[in-house]
């Protein structure tokens, strides 16, 4: 709609008025700032001076005044902390305060008032709002609402009344660049523009363009957990940070971002998102990878195979003689089934532990081991296994003391009898050193009740497996008992320890309470959700009860064709029905419309979801004889794209050993870096990269390499393949040796360039 000259000129000058508040603020804060980094170069020195007369006489009195100085020097750190940050919150105001305004009758008023919608809240001293930021509860009807009757929930209740106005604005440097007014939805000229750029960093805000439905899972406090489903490039990623961001304005006084926590696939990622919420003006939040957690709470004693080296392992060994054993292995112990084995071995644990034995010193029996059972299976009964061993070592330790004083006092006693010249100190460290090494067997036998070594008890589910696997597992499947306990067995005592057996042995070490306590966060956020496995859920819930859950995933683009959550109803137990909320997103906005068309059809389904009407070139397919040709054309193709000014290019293989390969060639050749590990940090730019560590990351130009129907030559790699191809926003190119694969030859169409 087209905005007169007068309208302009009123809304320049609101943005000067904006602007001026903005500055005041700004030097207000800044005197401020000042101010208190002065106090806190005073108590410094008075802390010196003070420390310069520090005397023994001064006692107590002195130690008062150092702790109260200290106090205060805290203080002042944090107000200065504070200060600091609203500094960069006015400065970012200054570039852009605001980009939407809408307005809004309240029924019963006359007149409209007019929201300024941004990043933060800009309040007058006269209480008068400027601006809203995004995330007041009155901004929720400008993502959510059309012109027309409208309303918006706030802790007085619901609000109703009328828009009479929706403008959306890009204010740079603190000059209006554009304004335009639209009735319905943000419009998608904004996020054509917004789109239609090249990247060349980290993830952005979306903060200007978000659309109703992603509104409702960032806002969404209904229920304690949301699974939220959306295809590629829907925003799930964005809106779980947007929703961080939101929670921590609403509940400001009671979550801190260290009660928050983010599940990502990799380090990679997490770099890659990590500037998303300082933009929002937040600090973010605790991120981690599963992999990390799995780690570091295994320990160290065994040797452990990385998610990569299982990913290596399951795409490039495809002709060693025992990949197949290996693979019935990963797909047994990512089975629903597995995890009723588990749960009936950990039953048996708590009921038929049976190691306990007498106590004897002295050949007299000081606490028989019918006591330490009633200990075990009545006293302690409620408590998780490591626990209750925990308290019996400290019963048995505590009632074991007097015996032991005794001895040491008797052995003190010969000793002072035997040999006078040694002094009464001496005396009781020999004595103590010698009952301990009398009261050994006692020690070992407490400590072989008490002590449990996860690996033991792991393996001791395998040596009686078929007792916990009675009646749980199909025989007509694949599955064959026998052989994977064989194969367990094998390497558990060759001291391997694959990805697949790390989850259960976490497991184990979490139900038998020997995890720490979590119990400070209060949200966690699980991305990427179609990549863990349903035993993995289990460990979410036990590690996170209480805490509300947002899993947002793709079921299509489950990169590890064996370990998965398979479906979200293999979940469904966990997460029951009255507290949680599925969403399914329904758009997708990464790409343009022909390679979203492209990369649907390689599903090889019909698609269920739409994409934003942005075009551009078709994708391309180009085959050659041999990879040298290809290596050749990519090095064309990198030179070529970036003269068109696209800044981030992926170049993304199917495994590490390939993309070293690519890497190698083309260094020498181009400006390109690699990415190879999962613990690698993000790199803009042009970047050869594996295909399963892509996942989560975008590229204005993707450049598939190989897809011959020798790499991607398994129906179990569609997924990898389509997750691949999805990283694509403006330019999806893919080259094959040989013959294309098949996975691709329902996604060649006329919208299709195909070259060979
Ligand atoms: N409302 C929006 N406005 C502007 N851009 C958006 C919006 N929603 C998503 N995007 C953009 O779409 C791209 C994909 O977003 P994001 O990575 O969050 O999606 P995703 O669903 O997590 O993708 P994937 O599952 O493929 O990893 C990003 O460039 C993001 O900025």
């Amino acid at each position: 709609m087209h905005i007169s000259e007068a309208e302009w000129r009123i809304e320049k000058e609101w943005l000067e008025k904006v602007l001026k508040e903005a500055r005041r603020q700004l030097d207000e804060n800044r005197a401020l700032k000042e101010r208190i980094k002065q106090d806190g170069i005073e108590t410094q020195r008075e802390m010196w001076q003070d420390i310069g007369s520090v005397a023994k006489d001064n006692g107590l009195d002195q130690l008062v005044d150092f702790m109260q100085l200290i106090n205060t020097m805290k203080i002042q750190k944090s107000s200065h902390e504070f200060t600091k940050k609203l500094e960069e919150k006015y400065e970012k105001i200054l570039l852009s305060p605001y980009f939407g305004r809408m307005d809004f009758v309240e029924d019963g008023e006359e007149n409209a008032e007019k929201c300024y919608i941004g990043i933060s809240n800009l309040i007058t001293e006269d209480y008068e709002f400027l601006v809203y930021d995004w995330r007041a509860p009155i901004s929720s009807m400008y993502y959510e609402r059309e012109i027309g009757d409208a309303s918006y929930e706030c802790p007085e209740g619901t609000i109703h009344g009328k828009l009479t106005l929706k403008r959306h604005y890009k204010i740079y440097n603190g000059k209006i660049e554009y304004m335009f007014d639209s009735s319905l939805k943000i419009d998608d000229e904004i996020l054509q523009d917004i789109l239609g750029r090249s990247t060349d960093s980290k993830m952005k805000t979306i903060v200007t363009t978000i659309q109703r439905e992603q509104n409702r899972v960032i806002r969404n406090e209904e229920y304690k957990n949301l699974i939220v489903q959306g295809p590629a490039g829907s925003g799930k990623t964005s809106v779980a940070l947007h929703r961080v961001a939101y929670l921590l304005y609403k509940h400001r006084d009671t979550i801190k971002p260290e009660n928050i926590v983010i599940f990502s696939p990799n380090d990679i990622f997490n770099d890659y998102i990590s500037n998303v919420l300082p933009e929002l003006g937040e600090e973010n939040m605790f991120q981690t990878t599963f992999k990390e957690y799995m780690h570091t709470s295994l320990g160290n004693a065994v040797t452990k195979e990385s998610y990569s080296e299982m990913m290596e392992y399951i795409l490039d060994s495809k002709n060693k003689k025992t990949y197949q054993r290996r693979i019935n292995n990963i797909k047994f112990k990512s089975s629903v089934e597995f995890i009723n084995i588990l749960k009936r071995y950990v039953s048996y644990l708590e009921k038929e532990y049976s190691r306990f034995t007498d106590i004897i010193i002295k050949d007299k029996i000081i606490i028989p081991s019918k006591d330490i059972e009633e200990l075990f299976y009545k006293d302690y009964a409620q408590l998780p296994l490591k626990r209750r061993l925990q308290k019996i070592k400290n019963r048995i330790l505590y009632l074991i003391e007097p015996y032991e004083k005794e001895l040491v006092e008797e052995v003190s006693k010969e000793m002072n009898d035997s040999d006078s010249s040694m002094n009464q100190a001496e005396n009781m460290k020999h004595s103590a050193a010698v009952v301990r090494n009398k009261m050994k067997d006692v020690y070992d036998a407490i400590h072989q009740m008490t002590e449990f070594d996860l690996i033991e008890i792991y393996k001791n589910l395998f040596e009686k497996l078929e007792l916990f696997s009675e009646g749980l597992i199909n025989h007509s499947t694949e599955i064959n008992l026998e052989e994977i306990k064989k194969y367990t067995l094998e390497n558990l005592q060759a001291g391997v320890l694959y990805y697949e057996d790390q989850s259960p042995l976490l497991y184990l070490k979490g139900v038998l309470g020997d995890l720490p306590e979590t119990s400070n966060i209060k949200y966690v956020i699980i991305d990427e959700a179609q990549d863990y496995t349903p035993l993995q859920y289990e460990i979410f819930y036990q590690l996170f009860k209480s805490a509300n859950m947002t899993i947002l995933g793709d079921l299509n683009q489950s990169i590890n064709p064996y370990m998965n959550v398979g479906d979200y109803e293999n979940i469904a137990h966990i997460f029951p029905k009255e507290d949680t909320c599925r969403i399914d997103l329904t758009k997708s906005y990464r790409s343009t419309m022909e390679i979203a068309r492209f990369t649907s059809r390689l599903l090889n389904k019909e698609a269920t979801h739409e994409w934003i009407e942005r075009s551009g070139d078709k994708p391309i397919i180009i085959g050659y004889s041999d990879e040298e040709e290809i290596n050749k054309r990519l090095v064309e193709d990198i030179e070529k794209y970036k003269e068109k000014g696209y800044k981030s290019i992926g170049i993304i293989t199917r495994t590490v050993k390939e993309a070293k390969e690519v890497y190698n060639f083309l260094k020498d050749k181009t400006n390109v870096h690699a990415i190879l590990k999962d613990d690698d940090e993000y790199i803009s730019g042009t970047v050869v990269i594996p295909s399963y560590l892509a996942k989560g990351l975008e590229f204005d130009v993707a450049l598939i390499y190989n897809a011959g129907d020798e790499h991607y030559n398994c129906e179990e790699e569609r997924l990898l393949l389509y997750t691949a191809c999805t990283r694509a926003l403006h330019v999806l190119c893919i080259y094959y040796s040989g013959e294309l694969t098949p996975l691709l030859r329902e996604a060649v169409d006329m919208e299709t360039v195909f070259l060979s």
